[in-house]
């Protein structure tokens, strides 16, 4: 059994929620278990796993948030930076799922986050754990 740990920046509450059990169900579904850790907004997720992997507790990470369009250019720093570093943090051989919603509106977002419609959370999840086993496959942890 693998530990999977849910990064989760708790920005739009109720919709982070549906992004976590969508996340949680396709990790215990999988047979893996998975725990949560929350950070205040995206940008601090990618930080945020870089310090749990350095720990060696954790097989796979998912990242779970939502970043909705506001008024100015910030969208474009919290959605663009936050994926440029998980990223690279994947580049680096660390199995991350990214979930996190970047939308132009709460509408969006509720489809997305909905595990009964687009369930972008176990998606992130699913693609965790794809990487997780790529990794075991060409690159086993001793
Ligand atoms: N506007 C959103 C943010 N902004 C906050 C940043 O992520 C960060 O916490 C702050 O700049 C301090 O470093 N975060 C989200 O997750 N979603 C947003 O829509
Ligand atoms: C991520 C955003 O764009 C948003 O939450 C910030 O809003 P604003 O640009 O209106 O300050």
């Amino acid at each position: 059994m693998a530990k999977i740990l849910i990064v989760e920046a708790r920005f739009y509450a109720s919709l982070n929620d549906m992004l976590i059990a969508g996340a949680q169900a396709a990790v215990e579904a999988a047979g893996h278990e998975a725990e949560l850790l929350t950070v205040p907004g995206a940008l601090e997720i990618p930080g945020a796993i870089a310090l749990a992997a350095e720990s060696g507790e954790y097989d796979a990470f998912v990242a779970i948030g939502v970043v909705i369009r506001g008024e100015t250019y910030h969208f474009e720093i919290v959605a663009g930076e936050s994926a440029r570093a998980i990223m690279a943090l994947t580049m680096d051989g660390i199995a991350i799922g990214n979930g996190i919603l970047t939308v132009e509106n709460e509408a969006q977002a509720l489809v997305r986050a909905d595990p009964a419609q687009k369930d972008k959370g176990g998606e992130a999840a699913k693609a965790a754990l794809a990487l997780m086993a790529l990794g075991d496959r060409f690159a086993p942890r001793g």
